[in-house]
């Protein structure tokens, strides 16, 4: 399984071995990622050969978005040499003495692009996959504290992600936290990052009190026990319609007394009336109860706690079927009083909050951020509100875990939400904090239910998309009876077309959830990702060759222009990483991985496998099981599960 945990071990070994290869650049690790070897190459060569500080050549090199761009490229303007960039570029590229690595570059308008010679690169990089496996790709240095001394320590980040509300449904922003947040953790782990996966439930307030009072009536042990989710969501459901039936008689008895008083006339009998109904309503009841689990119910906290207990077991099952495991269950009931309280009086010290009509404001017009309005801070009646506990647990977090960086993945709905937080975390005093923390954001899912219904939770919509992949894979009797196990890689594959689509494109644009669409072998879905893996495994079992022995091949033989270029894009995987990083968009995988299956279903008929000589069908061989590895490797960042036969 892909879990993040079993993502560290393979840094680890790779790292300890590249520290004992550096560089003189910084940032540069010739030992773990091969395109390093170039960079370093040229800008040494380049440096020597025209009188430029090397680092600075180093430092500029970039990565091209497509191969015929070159393998590197130097925008030549960057160096800061006064000279038009053109007239430059074509100097600098004539200089560049002849190289075993590379073909005499050439200028390209303000570019220089290098591009690199097959042979080597075969080698290198071939090799290095075939032997580094499920570490190609990843960088222990990058979440280093210091990178020139490894004893400092890993950099800590904490990812908040998922977070549902517990009775409520686990909606469309939750799946995308849950997916996104999952990415981020693999990401950071493979960057050699400390990573520490925090779920934020919404598990307090006054719902709480009218899911306790409506288990009262409504509420079955063994349901409870069997699916703690849905039968929670049904007491839920059923309560409140009570509470609907019992708004409108109150909301007449209120026009009845605003009417009566404007004409003058006495009112005491419907207020004594009112005062009743209120009283016996369902809301609040929820509101006395909640307030007694404030107060610290014995009772009331103890039933609380099975609600919770038994719902986060629940969630478990189904985290796992997304590779997901938090390291922390945390909440808004964790929330301490005591660290509210602390945050308050430092928001009171700074003259950050102030009183409007009996509640404490933060009013952030005063405070030179005019877009991020008023919030309040507590209410009339004393209590704190969702703001309120997320600055107190800010606060805690950075207290317990000394984390260098932490990510909040939450729906874009919550822009203001969190900017409000860190400003108001900034003008209490920390800045530093408020500076470590991100907003990970993205947008809205439209029409997401199942076929039977619009039940919303997320069991359900995976074993709608799983069933419907069960049905495609039917239709190919032959391949289905090979399958072991057919009703695993149907949720497995249901998951992934869910997964891809979700990280087709950008974060912040939302979608249509299509089920149609998702799971076609048709365009660049999931069952296409995964069909790619599971055919060059199927060409692994077919070769009958030695997957173990194959980088002893003779990767000399790989000279056609579609062996070559599937390993100029192998070459690339780490700095892809690198880049994700940087971007910390799922997209920027997904779109890598694509173009290799695209370059893949173009080489299969130039480079056949079965039927060639047998030095040349083992080098070919072994390009294709490379190729299976860094797609691998690239599913699992991304939190799929490979299948290897569909
Ligand atoms: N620290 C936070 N506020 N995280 C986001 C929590 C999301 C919240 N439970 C919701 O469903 O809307």
């Amino acid at each position: 399984m892909a879990s993040a945990n079993s993502l560290t071990a393979s840094v680890q070994a790779l790292t300890l071995q590249s520290t004992t290869q550096t560089s003189k650049f910084a940032g540069c690790f010739p030992s773990l990622n091969p395109m390093d070897i170039y960079r370093e190459h040229i800008a040494e060569q380049l440096g020597k050969a025209a009188d430029i500080d090397p680092e600075l050549i180093f430092s500029r090199l970039a990565w091209t978005n497509t191969l015929d761009k070159g393998d590197l490229s130097l925008p030549v303007a960057a160096l800061r040499i006064k000279k038009k960039p053109d007239e430059l570029a074509a100097e600098l590229a004539s200089k560049f003495p002849e190289s075993d690595l590379i073909h005499p570059p050439t200028a390209f308008g303000p570019h220089i692009q290098f591009f690199c010679k097959p042979g080597p690169l075969a080698k290198t990089v071939l090799g290095r996959v075939l032997t580094e496996k499920a570490a190609y790709g990843t960088n222990g240095n990058m979440g280093l504290k210091d990178p020139s001394d490894p004893s400092k320590g890993k950099k800590k980040i904490i990812i908040e992600f998922s977070s549902p509300n517990i009775a409520k449904p686990f909606h469309a922003g939750h799946l995308r936290s849950t997916i996104i947040g999952g990415f981020l953790a693999n990401l950071f782990t493979v960057m050699g990052w400390d990573v520490i996966k925090m779920n934020y439930l919404g598990d307090w307030g006054k719902q709480y009190g009218l899911l306790a009072n409506g288990f009262k009536y409504f509420g079955d042990e063994e349901a409870l026990t069997k699916d703690p989710i849905n039968h929670l969501f049904d007491v839920y459901v059923k309560v409140n319609r009570i509470v609907g039936e019992q708004e409108g008689p109150i909301k007449e008895l209120k026009e009845q007394i605003k009417a009566k008083k404007e004409k003058g006339e006495d009112v005491a009998t419907e207020e004594a009336e009112l005062a009743k109904l209120v009283d016996a309503s369902e809301d609040e009841k929820a509101r006395r109860y909640f307030k007694s689990m404030e107060d610290g119910n014995p009772d009331a906290l103890a039933l609380w706690a099975r609600f919770r207990d038994l719902s986060i077991a629940k969630y478990k099952q189904t985290y796992a079927r997304l590779n997901i495991d938090f390291d922390v269950y945390s909440g808004e009931s964790q929330v301490k009083a005591e660290s509210m309280a602390n945050a308050f009086k430092a928001m009171e010290k700074a003259g950050v909050t102030e009183e409007s009509e009996g509640a404490v404001i933060a009013d952030f017009t005063k405070h030179g951020a005019k877009k991020l309005g008023k919030a309040i801070i507590i209410r009339k009646d004393g209590t704190p509100l969702y703001l309120t506990r997320d600055i107190g647990a800010i606060l805690e977090r950075d207290e317990k875990y000394h984390f260098d960086k932490m990510i909040y993945v939450v729906a874009a709905q919550q822009d203001l939400h969190l900017a409000q937080l860190f400003k108001v975390t900034e003008l209490m005093g920390h800045k530093d904090l408020a500076s470590r923390c991100q907003h990970i954001n993205f947008g809205m899912v439209h029409g997401m239910s199942t076929r039977k219904g619009t039940v919303k939770f997320l069991d359900d919509i995976l074993r709608d998309v799983g069933d419907k992949m069960h049905e495609v894979m039917k239709k190919n009797e032959t391949k289905y009876s090979q399958v072991e196990n057919p009703e695993e890689t149907a949720d497995t594959l249901g998951i992934t077309s869910v997964m891809v689509q979700d990280m087709t494109g950008k974060r912040i644009n939302g979608y249509d959830f299509n089920l149609d669409a998702m799971t076609s072998f048709e365009g660049d879905t999931g069952p296409y990702l995964q069909y790619a893996h599971a055919r060059l495994c199927s060409m692994a079992r077919k070769s009958e060759l030695n997957i173990d022995e194959l980088s002893s091949a003779d990767f000399s033989l790989l000279t056609e222009r579609h062996a070559v270029d599937l390993i100029r894009l192998l070459a690339s995987w780490p700095d892809v990483l690198i880049n994700t990083a940087k971007t910390l968009e799922p997209v920027t995988v997904l779109s890598y991985l694509f173009r290799m299956t695209h370059m893949l279903s173009s080489s299969y008929d130039v480079l056949k496998v079965i039927g060639s000589e047998p030095e040349l069908k083992k080098s070919r061989m072994a390009l294709y099981a490379a190729a299976r590895q860094v797609l691998h490797n690239g599913m699992r960042v991304l939190g799929l599960n490979p299948v290897e036969r569909m």
